[in-house]
């Protein structure tokens, strides 16, 4: 388990502590231990079937493992309650084409939680939703019927609706599927822009190895069963001292194209 205080940047946010899980007598995961640290790109590939939707469905807390323990910001996350700190767009998105909602009403419904659920949005809130909207750069859809998208748009309205609440985690499963290359394209540089500058924390499940391996490089941090990790920092590791003024430096460098 991770010891660094809150200060530093390898906050451990959440841990995956000896996880085995069975479909009924079917071993998918098999003593799985992982941790992602603060402000990593974790990348999760895999040939069909090899468990990766299992894993991000027990780490958002629909799936309960066999054995072992997943832990969300230090706490089991059979108690974990501030599901506002986390972002989650599933495989298959259940909306069915012909559900009435809005662009704007499926993003403002990523602000009501089991805490929130019978209170009244502020326009504090309402705020949010614009806000997610137009870092998605689909403002100018927020009227339109949700199912009448492509499938490209109707993604990054799903993805403004996991980040309503600006969570510190974000978790991804095959997010460009069925969209053209160019909007895979343009997905995955938004996706590195958040992990870059928002210091935001992702674990993406992906097919597309080409896409993965250009931002995560081609060797992956842990090979466990018939699962690969392949892990980025937002920074170099002899920067991980650094404190947060630093960051934010090496950031605009970045942004200005200076080494
Ligand atoms: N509800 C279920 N009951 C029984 N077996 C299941 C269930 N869900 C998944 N499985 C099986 O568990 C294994 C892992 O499934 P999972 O969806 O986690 O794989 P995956 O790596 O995400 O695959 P893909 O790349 O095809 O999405 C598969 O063999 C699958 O058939």
């Amino acid at each position: 388990m991770e010891t660094n205080d809150a200060q530093s940047c390898h906050r451990c946010i959440a841990a995956i502590d000896h996880v085995t899980f069975s479909y009924e007598h079917k071993k998918v995961i098999d003593n799985l231990q992982f941790n992602i640290l603060e402000r990593d790109f974790v990348g999760v590939i895999g040939s069909n079937g090899a468990g990766k939707t299992t894993l991000l469905k027990m780490l958002v807390g629909l799936l309960k493992p066999t054995q072992g323990e997943i832990r969300l910001f230090d706490q089991p996350v059979g108690q974990f309650k501030d599901w506002e700190r986390i972002g989650y767009v599933p495989q298959k998105n259940a909306f069915n084409p012909l559900f009435p909602a809005t662009v704007r009403e499926v993003v403002t419904s990523g602000l009501y939680s089991k805490k929130k659920i019978y209170k009244r949005l502020t326009k504090a809130d309402l705020q949010k939703a614009e806000d997610a909207m137009l870092a998605m750069r689909i403002e100018d859809l927020a009227a339109r019927r949700i199912g009448q998208l492509s499938g490209g748009q109707q993604q990054r309205a799903f993805l403004a609706r996991a980040i309503v609440n600006n969570p510190e985690l974000l978790i991804l499963d095959e997010p460009t599927v069925g969209i053209d290359a160019e909007s895979q394209a343009g997905f995955f540089r938004m996706i590195r822009h958040m992990h870059q500058h928002h210091h935001m924390t992702f674990i993406m499940v992906s097919h597309d190895m080409e896409m993965m391996q250009a931002y995560l490089g081609t060797e992956p941090q842990q090979v466990s069963g018939g699962i690969k990790f392949y892990v980025k920092h937002t920074h170099d590791p002899e920067d991980c001292r650094e404190t947060n003024l630093t960051h934010s430096i090496g950031q605009i460098r970045e942004m200005i194209g200076i080494q």
